[in-house]
């Protein structure tokens, strides 16, 4: 019999013979789960993707309005990918888009958020920084651990990084605005490398 409430009759299919064939629904939570996983992850590195993403740093705005912490958004962009695709393929390209995301991750503290925007674009929000001081110090961490050598199927790729950094409430107060400021820090320490 099923009344087990997440047994949930799920469809009923009336065979030949008159039998009813019943699928128990997956209980409200699993599904909720299986649901927002993709919506809010990227699929290649499992980091967050743009709209989770906008969803944190909407969230810690708000708590930081009360707070009058400090927050601050990186946006790191990748030197020198492209030639990692056109080189060792597409597939290879992947693999170090995950690996940097790992680093990434390691860098940081488990409450900070990391996304993937989209291809070698990642942004990363630092919750209560202290001084701008403590923020470079992450930058220069981050550069480092993203720029050591990707040894892959006997090759050595090198790849450099850009990063932008816009603090909350100094450099806007609202999310794109912030975006915008690193984006903008990024743009300018890219071609000041060039
Ligand atoms: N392997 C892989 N490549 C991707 C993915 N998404 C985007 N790309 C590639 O990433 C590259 C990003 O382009 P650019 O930012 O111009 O590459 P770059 O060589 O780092 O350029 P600079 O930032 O000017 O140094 C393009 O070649 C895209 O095709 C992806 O999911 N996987």
């Amino acid at each position: 019999m099923v009344d087990d409430a997440a047994a949930v009759f799920a469809g009923a299919r009336a065979d030949r013979g008159g039998s009813l064939q019943l699928r128990p629904l997956q209980p409200e939570p699993c599904r909720a789960r299986k649901l927002f996983y993709p919506a809010n992850h990227d699929r290649l590195t499992g980091l967050a993707n743009r709209s989770l993403f906008y969803d944190r740093l909407q969230h810690a705005i708000s708590r930081f309005n009360r707070s009058g912490k400090r927050l601050a958004v990186l946006f790191m962009d990748m030197d020198r990918f492209k030639p990692v695709n056109d080189t060792y393929g597409h597939a290879t390209g992947d693999r170090v888009l995950k690996l940097i995301a790992e680093r990434i991750k390691t860098e940081l503290r488990t409450e900070d958020t990391v996304a993937r925007l989209g291809g070698d674009e990642f942004v990363a929000m630092l919750e209560d920084v202290e001084s701008h001081r403590q923020a470079d110090k992450v930058v220069e961490r981050l550069r480092a651990a993203i720029e050591r050598p990707y040894e892959l199927d006997g090759h050595t790729i090198y790849l450099g990084v850009s990063i932008g950094i816009a603090y909350y409430p100094e450099d806007g107060l609202l999310i794109d605005e912030l975006l915008e400021v690193a984006d903008r820090k990024m743009y300018g320490n890219k071609s000041a490398q060039a």
